[in-house]
Formats: structure tokens, C-alpha cells, sequence
């Protein structure tokens, strides 16, 4: 596995070795001691998949209580991927980090626990795959505004046009009204 940083240290684009032959591909996308070797001690307690249209957008989500960690990755279409650092104590608080994730280039992003997450569908459909650090906890549930100035997010609209995103997003909020962490 290759592991490419981003400009935010803790969080990892990571490239599984694909073994090609006659019949297609074979790839290991979750080892414990591969990730341990790496780092990356990791205990994932639920898995989850999502299909979106194009244009959709989902995000920037993240539990205030119980921080889930998230290995993602897609396996029909692409997607561009982004992490928002919300921790106070972090050097890199409230910067983001942000990779196309493709059905080719089998990449994936390790989004740490304390980061808002979401995605862009920039292909016609998109599977997004992801393994969680803690389980889901609706009443900790939050939403950071996708599109707030002052992280400044570049998302990659096709045709520039508005994003298909949830009433939940469309109500997320601004950065200085967001929840964030010590
Ligand atoms: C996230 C989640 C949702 N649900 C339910 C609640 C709701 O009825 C329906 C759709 O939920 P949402 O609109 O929150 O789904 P979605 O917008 O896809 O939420 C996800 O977005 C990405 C960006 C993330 O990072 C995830 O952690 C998660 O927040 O699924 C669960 O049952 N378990 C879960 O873990």
C-alpha cells in the first residue's frame, strides 16, 4: 500500500497494490497489520455505502460526540473527497484537504476522527464505500456548511452548477456557529 499525505499530515491518500490478470483485478482494501505497520491502529465498528447522482453533494458531517474515523473509497464512478480539520488544537485547524477518489485509481482516504467529511459526485453515479471508527450517533450528528467562505473549499462543479445536496446540509452551519473540538 502507498500512503501519499496531504498537506494536512493526518490525513492519507492511500493507494492498495491492484494484482491485474486475465480476469480482472484483486486488491486488499482493509488489513489490520498493514494499517498498523503504517500507523494506522484502527478498530472499525460499522460499515457503510451510499449511491449518489451526479452533482450530488454530501457533507461536511461529523458526530461532535463519539468522532467517527473513516477509511473511504469508491467503487463505481469518482468523486472528490474532502476532510475539514476541526480541532482547536490542531495546526491545521480549520484547513481542508480534498482527492479524487475513482473506481480507476482505487485510492482511498483515511479521514481521522475530529474532521467534518463529505463528497462531490463528479461521474454520472457514484458507490462511496467507508469503513467507521465509532458507530453512527444521530443526536451528535452535525453539519458544516459545504460552501462557507472562510474555508473556502474548491469544489470541482460540473457546469459550475449548484449541488443536489440534503434540508440537513442546505441548513448546515457557518463556520463560526459550527461546533468543533478541544
Ligand atoms: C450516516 C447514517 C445515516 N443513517 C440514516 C439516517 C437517514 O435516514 C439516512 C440518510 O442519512 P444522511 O442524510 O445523514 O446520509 P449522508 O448524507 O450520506 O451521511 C453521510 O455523509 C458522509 C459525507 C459522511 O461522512 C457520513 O459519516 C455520513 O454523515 O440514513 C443511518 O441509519 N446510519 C448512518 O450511519
Amino acid at each position: 500500500m502507498k500512503i501519499i499525505p496531504t498537506h494536512i499530515p493526518d490525513v492519507l491518500i492511500l493507494e492498495p497494490q491492484v494484482f491485474g490478470d486475465a480476469r480482472g483485478f484483486f486488491m486488499e482494501t482493509w488489513n489490520a497489520k498493514t494499517f498498523a505497520d503504517a500507523g494506522l491502529n484502527l478498530n472499525f465498528v460499522q460499515d457503510n455505502h451510499s449511491r449518489s447522482r451526479q452533482g450530488t453533494l454530501r457533507g461536511m458531517h461529523y458526530q461532535i460526540k463519539h468522532p467517527q474515523g473513516k477509511l473511504v473509497r469508491v467503487t463505481s464512478g469518482k468523486v472528490f473527497d474532502v476532510a475539514v480539520d476541526l480541532r482547536q488544537s490542531s495546526p491545521t485547524f480549520g484547513q481542508w484537504a480534498g482527492a479524487e477518489l475513482s473506481d480507476e485509481d482505487h485510492r482511498m482516504l483515511w479521514v481521522p476522527p475530529g474532521f467534518a467529511h463529505g463528497f462531490y459526485v463528479m461521474s454520472e453515479s457514484a458507490d462511496f464505500l467507508y469503513k467507521c471508527t465509532d458507530l453512527y450517533a444521530p443526536e451528535y450528528d452535525r453539519s458544516l456548511h459545504w460552501n462557507d467562505p472562510s474555508i473556502g473549499i474548491e469544489w470541482p462543479l460540473v457546469n459550475g452548477a449548484a449541488p443536489t445536496i440534503s434540508a440537513k446540509d442546505e441548513a448546515g452551519k457557518n463556520w463560526q456557529e459550527a461546533d468543533k473540538f478541544a
